[in-house]
Order: structure tokens, then C-alpha cells, then sequence
């Protein structure tokens, strides 16, 4: 059988562009939230839930750091870490989610012992720190992709929310006001690195592979927290019930 050729820059940077089709922007939970369709016990339960993806954030970027034997990537990799994790506890991404948590009404206590974070979550967020471990840098770089997405739909998030939900305190926007600036200037970047280093069509189909499996990880958060709104408790969901107290063992439904 013939060997298929490589795609061409444009073409491969076309098809990576394609899987916005398969973005989280679309997901119904987010199209509700966007909406002003959300009330303060989903929004805990979407922020809650975001953090236990927010703090593996830097594990999977050490994890890409690892198997990355490019210094030149490297270097500027490492930045994704210092920018979550700050340069001490007071700032930084986590620090600035922290805020937002308390901003939407989660204690600093409840946020950090992740008691709202869905079994789901756990296993899209864990699936993609393996996926960044376990596959080489090139495909964690690709799977980073989803940030040619973002800043668009963060800043309509941002507008959502001042719009539809005012009890939100305004200082929980910290996070998305100083991430989307940055997320501008890195996906470009990271979309150079991709299209310049995945050569062969292997490669290439990996990258691609890649990207949809972030979507699908982004995904399956949303789906989470979206079936988890219809129980009337945060933290208590049927069958996923994280509190040992909870007076509804089974979930109401
Ligand atoms: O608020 C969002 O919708 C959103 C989406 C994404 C994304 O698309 O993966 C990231 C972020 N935020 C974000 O804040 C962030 O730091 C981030 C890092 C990454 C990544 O995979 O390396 N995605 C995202």
C-alpha cells in the first residue's frame, strides 16, 4: 500500500482548527451557564470541579517538561508552571481560582478538600495527566491545543457572567482576566511547535488524535457536573454521593 504523504502546515494546522467543532463551548452545561441558566449551586459545583483540573495543571506541563528532550521547549514550557503555581502561595492561577471560589461561595476549606469534585472529573483529569505522562511531549503539547479555543470562549464567559450572575463577587474574574492575555499569546506558540514538529503523517495524525482527546477530557468534566445539577445537594449525586452524612444516600432525583 502507497504511504500516505504528509499533510502540508496549512493542512494539518486546518484540521487541528477543525476539532473546535468538538470544543466544550458547545456543551450544553456551558451553553446554560452562558445562558444565565445556572443557579449558585451548579456554578459552585463548575468551579469546584474546574479546581481538581486547575491543580494537575502543572503536573501534566512537568510531566510534557519531562519527556521533552528540546531545550528551547523546554524553557518557555516551564513558564506554564510558575504561572499556575505563582511565586508563592499568594498569587498565581491556583491562588487566583482559590478567589474565584470564594467568590461564588466555597470556602477556601471546601474548595481545597475537593468533597464537590465528581467522580467523573476524577477521571478525565487523571486520564489526561497519565495521557501527558505516558506519551511523548509532542502529544502533550498538541493536547494543550484546546488554548486555540479558549480565550474566545473565556471572554464570553467573563461577559456571561457579569451579565446574569451580579451576586458573583467581582473579584473572582482575576483568574480569566489575566489568563486570557496569555492564553492568546501562548497558543500560537504552541500551534508553531506542533505543526513545525510533527513531521511524518504519524506524527501528525497523533497530534490531531491528541487535541480531540483533550476535547473529549474537557468533555467529560462538563458532563459530569451537567448530570450531577439535577440532585439537589452539591456533593450528592446517585450513585456518587461524596459525603458519608448525606441525608440522601441515593441522590433525589
Ligand atoms: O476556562 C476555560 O475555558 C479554560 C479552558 C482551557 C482549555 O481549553 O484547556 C484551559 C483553561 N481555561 C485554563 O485556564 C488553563 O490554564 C489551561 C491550561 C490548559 C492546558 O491544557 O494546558 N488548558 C487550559
Amino acid at each position: 500500500m502507497a504511504e500516505r504523504r504528509p499533510l502540508t502546515r496549512e493542512e494539518l494546522s486546518a484540521e487541528l482548527h477543525a476539532l473546535s467543532r468538538r470544543y466544550w463551548d458547545k456543551h450544553p452545561f456551558h451553553v446554560r451557564l452562558h445562558a444565565g441558566g445556572c443557579g449558585p449551586r451548579e456554578i459552585r459545583s463548575w468551579v469546584a470541579n474546574r479546581w481538581y483540573y486547575q491543580r494537575h495543571l502543572s503536573q501534566k506541563n512537568a510531566a510534557i517538561v519531562a519527556n521533552c528532550p528540546l531545550p528551547e521547549i523546554r524553557r518557555r514550557w516551564l513558564a506554564r508552571i510558575s504561572y499556575q503555581d505563582g511565586r508563592t502561595a499568594a498569587e498565581g492561577g491556583l491562588h487566583d481560582w482559590i478567589v474565584l471560589g470564594e467568590a461564588v461561595g466555597l470556602s477556601r476549606e471546601e474548595l481545597l478538600d475537593e468533597r464537590h469534585v465528581l467522580r467523573g472529573t476524577r477521571f478525565a483529569v487523571d486520564s489526561y495527566v497519565a495521557f501527558c505522562r505516558t506519551r511523548p511531549w509532542l502529544e502533550g503539547a498538541a493536547a494543550a491545543l484546546t488554548e486555540l479555543f479558549s480565550p474566545q470562549h473565556m471572554t464570553a464567559r467573563v461577559q456571561a457572567w457579569r451579565e446574569h450572575y451580579d451576586w458573583i463577587a467581582p473579584a473572582g474574574m482575576a483568574y480569566f482576566d489575566s489568563r486570557i492575555p496569555v492564553v492568546e499569546q501562548d497558543s500560537s506558540w504552541t500551534l508553531d511547535v506542533v505543526l513545525t514538529h510533527s513531521v511524518t503523517r504519524e506524527q501528525q495524525e497523533a497530534s490531531i488524535a491528541a487535541l480531540a482527546f483533550k476535547c473529549d477530557v474537557l468533555g467529560a468534566i462538563l458532563d459530569a457536573v451537567d448530570y450531577a445539577s439535577s440532585c439537589t445537594q452539591l456533593g450528592c449525586v446517585r450513585f456518587n454521593c461524596a459525603q458519608l452524612n448525606c441525608p440522601q444516600p441515593n441522590g433525589a432525583r
